[in-house]
């Protein structure tokens, strides 16, 4: 988008692919650190976190640094802090499974059992911000999931530990094992381990491109959430909108990163046009101008649509991270919506709500990954397990059928283990 004349353009000429880490620069770095992590161990960490952090610091938090920050913090931040994680708590409480037990009518029983993952890494941005509301979105659904091993690591700052508010954060929800370490460094610390930090096994959490790219490429060594990268937003509106909200909440996710992306959708070229106006106004007074100027001019777009129907095809061929929707009948357009990170209704439910407080989650897919991954939830730190019980009835009864299948496979050896049994039972 262009911020120094009137920039709405049309449908035909939009086009919005974005793909995370995918550049040779990217992956080609990334996977020198991933590989200088996996055989250097703690001596690599180190010397990557000098490299690209400037600090030379100890990976372990101690405990009392998160418990300092913690009583350091300003009385007001605490309490939002504390508000935000009971509701965060609630909502992931309402995301546990039951487990599925069926008894079949020849005496068996079969079940789908969920299970707590043993030890995950999470994963909290530090680097042009700190995001103390990702430690409570990372940590509280493992802990209600049950996860008995939480390991979090956020970049270390210029006095070698994660930013104060990361850390009191995470004296909050009660962490026990933090390391000051950041980046894709950190990713493959936890997928493959070192002296000091033990492997997990699977990492959740955001971060930006290098972070994002880190974890696609440790993935099947190790479990991830998703394709958490640089942050984005589709605003879907019509001529019933404010533009001055339009505009601020394109700005809200703009000055996240250069990498950001915001874009509004509209049939309305009067309303993109006052937008575009009030982007201008209020970008001025941002403290991180620079950035959301970057990332206005390299990913913002305000587009016109033919109907609002095209806005939901588009939104659905995007499948962004977060859609918010400020149209006269929001919930027929949320009908139509089928891939999206989050989306945020009407036009008092701006998307830092769920950033924050609402108790949605905030670490989604990015970059079309919502086509086929979702936000983080309990589920993500939770896998199946079947079980099955046979009684020596079900087992007589079945018998004929599984024999004949592992023939048709010609494995005997299969067939076997039946017919032992089989037998013995006539
Ligand atoms: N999708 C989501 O759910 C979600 C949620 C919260 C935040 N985010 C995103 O998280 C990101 C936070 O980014 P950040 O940079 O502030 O913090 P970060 O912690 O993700 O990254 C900082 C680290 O990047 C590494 N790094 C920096 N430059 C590098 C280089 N040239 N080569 C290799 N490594 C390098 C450094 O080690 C540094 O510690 C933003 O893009 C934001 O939009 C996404
Ligand atoms: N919008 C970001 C990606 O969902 C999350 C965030 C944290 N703090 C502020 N914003
Ligand atoms: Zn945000």
């Amino acid at each position: 988008m262009r911020l120094d004349r009137v920039d709405v353009i049309e449908q035909a000429s939009f086009d919005w692919r974005r793909t995370t880490g995918r550049d040779a620069d990217v992956w080609g770095n990334v996977a020198r650190i991933v590989e200088e992590v996996r055989l250097g161990g703690d001596g690599a960490l180190r010397r990557l976190t000098r490299a690209l952090d400037g600090v030379d610091a100890p990976l372990r938090v101690p405990q009392e640094a998160m418990e300092a920050a913690f009583r350091a913090l300003r009385a007001e931040v605490r309490e939002a802090l504390a508000r935000a994680a009971e509701r965060i708590r609630r909502f992931h409480e309402a995301q546990l499974p039951d487990d599925i037990v069926i008894r079949g009518e020849d005496g068996e029983t079969l079940e789908m059992l969920w299970r707590p993952l043993h030890r995950v890494g999470v994963y909290a941005p530090g680097g042009r911000a700190a995001y103390p509301s990702t430690v409570l979105m990372d940590v509280i659904p493992a802990q209600v999931a049950g996860v008995r091993s939480i390991a979090l690591v956020s970049p270390p700052g210029p006095d070698g530990l994660p930013h104060p508010a990361v850390l009191a954060a995470a004296h909050l929800v009660g962490v026990e094992e933090m390391y000051a370490v950041g980046g894709a460094q950190a990713v493959a610390a936890l997928a493959y381990g070192t002296e000091t930090i033990a492997r997990v096994d699977k990492i959740v959490g955001p971060g930006n491109v290098y972070v994002a790219t880190a974890k696609r490429m440790v993935m099947g060594d190790v479990g991830i959430d998703s394709i958490a990268g640089p942050t984005e937003v589709v605003v879907v509106a019509d001529e019933t909108a404010n533009p001055a909200y339009v505009a601020a909440d394109l700005l809200a996710q703009a000055e996240h990163d250069v990498e950001a992306g915001a874009v509004c959708l509209s049939p309305s070229r009067a309303l993109l046009e006052r937008v575009h106006a009030e982007i201008v106004r209020q970008l001025a007074a941002l403290p991180r101008v620079d950035i959301a100027r970057a990332a206005l001019e390299r990913h913002g777009a305000l587009v016109c649509v033919k109907s609002l129907q095209d806005a939901v095809d588009l939104v659905n061929d995007m499948a962004p991270e977060h859609v918010e929707v400020m149209t006269e009948d929001p919930r027929r357009v949320l009908d139509g919506l089928r891939t999206a990170g989050a989306v945020f209704l009407g036009p008092y439910t701006p998307e830092p709500v769920g950033d924050y407080f609402a108790g949605t989650n905030h670490v989604l897919p990015t970059h079309g990954s919502a086509r086929f991954s979702s936000g983080l939830g309990t589920l993500d730190f939770m896998r199946r397990m079947t079980a099955a019980t046979y009684t020596a009835e079900t087992l007589a009864r079945h018998a004929r059928y599984i024999e004949v299948l592992a023939e048709a496979e010609s494995l005997t050896a299969h067939r076997d283990a039946v017919r032992i049994r089989r037998e013995e039972l006539r």
